[in-house]
Formats: C-alpha cells, structure tokens, sequence
C-alpha cells in the first residue's frame, strides 16, 4: 500500500504579547503526516500576511494531500498546475515550499539518512555563519559599537546590519553621515578580520543606492544586501555599473525563473535563495546549481524560524558554492531555539551539521502547542515589520 500524506497543518507559533517585530515574534511550522503516521516538518515565512499564508497552506494541502510525499518534483509540479498564479504568488509558493521541506524530512527519516546525504553528501562538517538580529535598538554609532563588540567576543567572524535608519527610498547628506558613522564603528570595533554586511532591505532608488555604496566602500563590506527596491531591475544594473561593490540579494525570490533573470543578467555576485519561499529544498537544490553554472556562491536567506535554519544548515553542509550561512539563532526569542531543543548552537561563529535523519533535529511538540498563537500577527505601524526592533529611528 503506497503511503500517501494524510494531513497538512499549518501551525501559528509565538510570542503571546510580542516584543519582537512580526517575522522575529511568530514562526508558521507546517506538520505533515503520512498514512503510516510518520510526520514530517516543513516552515513558512512569517513577515506578514501570516493569515493569507496559512489559507495558502489550505489551499495546497488540497493538492498534496493523498499524494506520495516521495514524488517531491511531481507534487509541486501538480500544485504549480492547479494553482495558476504560483509563478506570481509569494503565498502560494511559500506554502508548497513549506510542504516540500516537510517532505524531504519525512524521506530522509523514512531512509535513516540526514538531508545532505540526499543532496550529495559532505562538502563540509561545519558551517561558518554571521550573525543578524544582533542590534536591536541601536541607534548610535557607539551603541552598535557595543553590541558588536559582544558578538564578535561571541566567536562570530561575520556581523551584517542595517545601518539607515527609517530613512526609504532615498538618503540625504545627514543619513549618509548617521550611516557611515555606524558602519566606521562597528568595522573600528571588530577590525579586519571579521566581515561586515551592509542590508539595505531593497529600500532605495538607485541614485541613493550608488552614494550609498561611495560613502560605505571604504570599509569594505564582504557585501551590499538589496541595494535597491527588488522589482528595479533596470536600477539594479545602474547600480552594478557605478557602485563597484559587491551584490548579495535573492531572499525575495519565488521560483527558479526569478533566480536566473537575476544570474543571466549579472545582477549579483551572491545569491541568497530561502528555502521556505523559493519552492522548498526541491527548487533550492536547482537554484544552487544554477549559481554553481554562474560561479555564483550562495549564502541561503534564513531570518525566521528553526524548521527553515536546520533544513538550510543541511544545503549548507552539502553544497559546492557555499559562502556563509546568515542566523539569527544566538538572537531569537528563547522559544525558538527551545522548539528545536536547541540541537543547532553556533559554536565559535560555526554550525556543526546534525546528522540525525531528513533535517536533523526533532521538534518539542509540547512546547509547540503551547506556543499556538490566534489572530493577525503583530503589526507596529511605526516600524515596518522588516526592521530589526528598535532600529527605526
Ligand atoms: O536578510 C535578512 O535576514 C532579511 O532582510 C531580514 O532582515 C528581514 O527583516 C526579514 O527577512 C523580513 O522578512
Ligand atoms: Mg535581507
């Protein structure tokens, strides 16, 4: 008897009065169970509209479910073709990203074998990260001096932040100066052997983007993250003929087509897929390819729950043109990392890879249930969910 999924939910988890911004303070974990009562885990983006998320996980479960979990390239080949706007739909494709990630977990557990022995074995034991998430309220340059003077104590060789304020679309004299000064502080604390990164979240025209890029370089950032809005890709080549600075961007991506408008046209020099929107591990895997094609390295996107950072730390340990690896993890709410009975510490600025089977680590359900939250997510109006708390100003 084939076994076949049985059911799919989509489970809301978080901080009862949150103190962290939407895609910190809630994780959408997706649990897939099979006919033979194995379960698989699976995770979708949680940066708002986590309502119409978990109505898109209803909607593929509709597909899925009664389907081999095995046939991972089938079942979302079916889903593609009864959805109709999943090439355009950032809900749709999280959801069936989020159902293919439980997938591969239920076929590595079912084989007895962690996910990067089905993704081509060991390229590596450990995964070096840089730290996100760690800045929260700081405003002035000593004040993100300070906490990453702390992070790097903490062994980690690679730090990335935003340093402009509420500043959108455009910056002016005064937000270059306020940035530069940020970023001289944290590069004069750490000094040069540690990598800084330059988010800029895709928030600037390109002119902007350019002087950005002229006032920053000289502390040579590892990279700039989306320098300009993400649909302009006209503005992005401006910027990669003028600013002469490397490019990092590719979290916003939904499906393999985005990934090579942006590798055939030169737009990057690394690529940041994140496996819980761009189609699952089983897109994932084709996108790094891709890159490998374009001699691109990848450093996958991973700012939201413990489901999406343990099935990335397993594509990292496996592939070719691996970079570095963001997370989040030392800077999350506890509750995270107590999800996943905290089985993947940052040791020394690295990730050692699980070898447990599918992606590596088990999942504390109790704690899970606890944690079910109801209702629209948090939503602060004066500080757009993307932001790292407090920093805003
Ligand atoms: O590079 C990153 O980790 C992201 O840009 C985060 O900083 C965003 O806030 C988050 O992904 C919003 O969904
Ligand atoms: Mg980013």
């Amino acid at each position: 008897m084939t076994e076949t999924i049985s059911s799919v939910d989509a489970i809301v988890v978080g901080e009862k009065n949150p103190t962290a911004a939407t895609w910190a303070g809630v994780s959408i974990i997706v649990k897939v169970t099979t006919s033979r009562g194995a379960v698989g885990w699976g995770e979708a983006v949680p940066t708002l509209r986590v309502g119409p998320v978990v109505e898109a996980i209803k909607e593929a479960a509709r597909v899925y479910v009664g389907r081999d979990p095995h046939n991972v390239e089938a079942n979302l080949r079916e889903w593609y073709k009864h959805d109709f706007y999943m090439a355009r739909s950032f809900e749709s494709t999280t959801a069936a990203s989020a159902i293919d990630i439980a997938s591969w977990d239920l076929i590595g557990k079912e084989l007895g074998a962690p996910l990067y022995e089905l993704l081509g074995g060991r390229s590596r034991d450990k995964v070096r990260v840089y730290a996100n998430g760690w800045y929260s309220d700081a405003v002035s340059p000593a004040d993100f001096a300070e906490k990453a003077r702390k992070v790097a104590a903490m062994g980690y060789t690679g730090l990335k932040f935003d340093p402009f304020g509420k500043y959108f679309d455009w910056i002016d004299e005064k937000g270059l100066e306020e940035a530069r000064a940020r970023v001289k502080a944290v590069r004069d604390v750490v000094g040069d052997g540690v990598d800084i990164m330059i988010e800029h979240h895709g928030r600037f025209n390109p002119n902007s983007a350019i002087a950005i890029a002229d006032a920053l370089s000289e502390f040579n950032p590892l990279f700039m993250e989306e320098p300009v809005h993400p649909e302009d890709l006209d503005g992005l080549a401006k910027y990669r003929s003028r600013a002469g600075i490397k490019v990092a961007l590719g979290e916003r991506l939904i499906g393999l087509k985005d990934a090579l408008t942006y590798l055939e046209g030169g737009l990057l020099d690394f690529i940041q897929p994140d496996i819980t929107n761009i189609g699952g591990v089983t897109i994932a895997r084709k996108v790094v390819a891709l890159a490998e094609a374009y001699g691109v390295e990848v450093a996958f996107h991973n700012a939201f729950g413990p489901i999406q950072n343990a099935v990335t730390i397993q594509m990292d340990a496996a592939i070719p043109n691996f970079l570095i690896q963001e997370s989040f993890y030392d800077f999350w709410p506890q509750w995270k990392r107590d999800l996943v009975n905290n089985e993947t510490p940052v040791v020394n600025g690295h990730y050692e890879v699980p070898s447990k089977p599918g992606i590596g680590v088990s999942i504390n359900e109790k704690l899970l249930e606890e944690l079910r939250a109801a209702g629209p997510e948090y939503f602060n109006p004066e500080e757009p969910v993307w932001v790292v708390r407090g920093t805003w100003k």
